[in-house]
């Protein structure tokens, strides 16, 4: 019985949500190019549970749905002011939340179809306010309720800032939840489907799931690019900084893939993001600085930026702290969990693989008095 680190290249599951293949990415067979430019978060949202594109009054009932299910339990908010908020980072935050959120619903271990879709719904709809609500209140601020008629985008920026956004802003925060919403069986997808395949309920499988996206080998390497982009300060200090990293033997954030070999599909969209928003804001050292970064590392070890090298200047540039990129990851992500979530309860089967013992064998029992 051979092992394989990592996983690497083991198809460990059937799907039909999104696919990856020679570094293209799909949702439902849509191109992520197509979806990127065209479509709204909602609207794709729909089509990975639904596995299809909504009709008009479809899209429209869906939207209101979101928007009717934001608000949180007043004991979630509660518990949010309890926190220690300087040393609270938002996804452990957040982790705690959605599962606190599985206390507060009826229907938490309701395991029928019907009853999971209307939970996803609401965590879906209530991510948003609980990164939200928490980044005010750690700021002194009371958290605002959301409103019905603003898009997923919009009311999520308008809670986070308490002011409606500017629709550059939200056109920006629209697409890039788009960019993340899935992706095939990464880590914390992968996490999500093996929590529920024991058949235990979605608030759990969720909340799994944020412990693993907020990894700094997965999603919680956007934050970290910003760090390092903060660290290296000025465009002409990028090299020497990324060589001193890479002879130090450390790797650089927002680089490298497991699946993709030619470059991450979702970056061209987010460096295109970052080059206007950050000209726009008069800002663009920090997208020159990320483009001598990308291409050193692409010529020099053959590693392309991945989605999340670009994500953190375009976030920056929207002024949203650091902290909350990876949440908003989650924000986006908790729509491609809930699909993989529904997907494995549709053919579940307990996943339970092996592992290749390499410890000592034939030991003999000695008490502990004679050891
Ligand atoms: C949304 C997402 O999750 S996208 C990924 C976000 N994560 C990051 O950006 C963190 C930085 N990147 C990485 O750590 C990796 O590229 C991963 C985790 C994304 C993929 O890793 P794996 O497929 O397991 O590759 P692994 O870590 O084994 O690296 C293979 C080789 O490339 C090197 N490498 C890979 N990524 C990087 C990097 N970002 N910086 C420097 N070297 C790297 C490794 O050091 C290793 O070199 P070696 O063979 O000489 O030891
Ligand atoms: O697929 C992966 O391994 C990581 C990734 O890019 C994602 O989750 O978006």
């Amino acid at each position: 019985m051979a092992g394989t680190k990592g996983l690497e290249g083991i198809v460990a599951t059937e799907s039909s949500i999104s696919s990856i293949i020679d570094d293209q990415l799909t949702y439902v067979g849509y191109s992520i190019d197509d979806l990127a430019e065209n479509s709204s978060f909602e609207e794709v949202i729909f089509l990975l549970w639904n596995k299809r594109l909504p009709k008009l009054d479809e899209l429209q009932n869906f939207k209101k749905d979101l928007a009717n299910n934001m608000e949180l339990p007043k004991e979630v908010i509660d518990h949010l002011k309890s926190y220690d908020l300087n040393s609270v980072h938002p996804m452990a935050a957040l982790r705690t939340s959605v599962s606190m959120l599985g206390l507060y619903d009826e229907e938490a271990d309701e395991m029928e179809e019907e009853a999971n879709r209307r939970k996803a719904v609401r965590l879906q709809a209530k991510l948003p306010a609980v990164v939200a609500a928490f980044a005010r209140i750690r700021q002194g601020d009371k958290p605002v309720s959301p409103r019905k008629d603003l898009s997923f985008a919009a009311n999520f920026l308008y809670m986070l800032n308490g002011k409606e956004a500017e629709d550059i802003e939200v056109e920006a925060i629209n697409k890039a939840l788009i960019l993340h919403a899935d992706h095939e069986l990464n880590a914390s997808t992968f996490t999500a489907r093996v929590c529920v395949a024991t058949l235990s309920d979605i608030y759990s499988g969720i909340t799994s799931a944020i412990g693993a996206l907020k990894g700094p080998l997965h999603g919680g390497a956007n934050e970290r690019v910003m760090k390092m982009l903060t660290e290296i300060g000025e465009p002409e200090n990028a090299i020497d900084y990324i060589e001193q990293k890479l002879a130090n033997k450390e790797k650089i954030m927002g680089m490298g893939h497991r699946v993709y070999r030619q470059g991450d599909p979702r970056a061209k969209h987010l460096r295109k993001m970052s080059e206007h928003l950050t000209h726009l804001t008069g800002q663009s050292k920090w997208y020159d600085m990320s483009v001598k970064i990308e291409n050193y590392m692409k010529e020099e070890k053959g590693l392309p930026a991945n989605v999340d090298f670009y994500s953190a200047s375009v976030y920056h540039s929207l002024g949203i702290d650091h902290d909350l990129f990876t949440p908003i990851f989650a924000v986006s992500r908790v729509s491609g969990w809930l699909a993989h979530i529904l997907e494995q309860y549709e053919n579940n089967r307990l996943i339970r693989p092996r592992a290749e013992y390499v410890g000592p064998k034939k030991q003999v029992y000695v008490s502990v008095d004679n050891r």
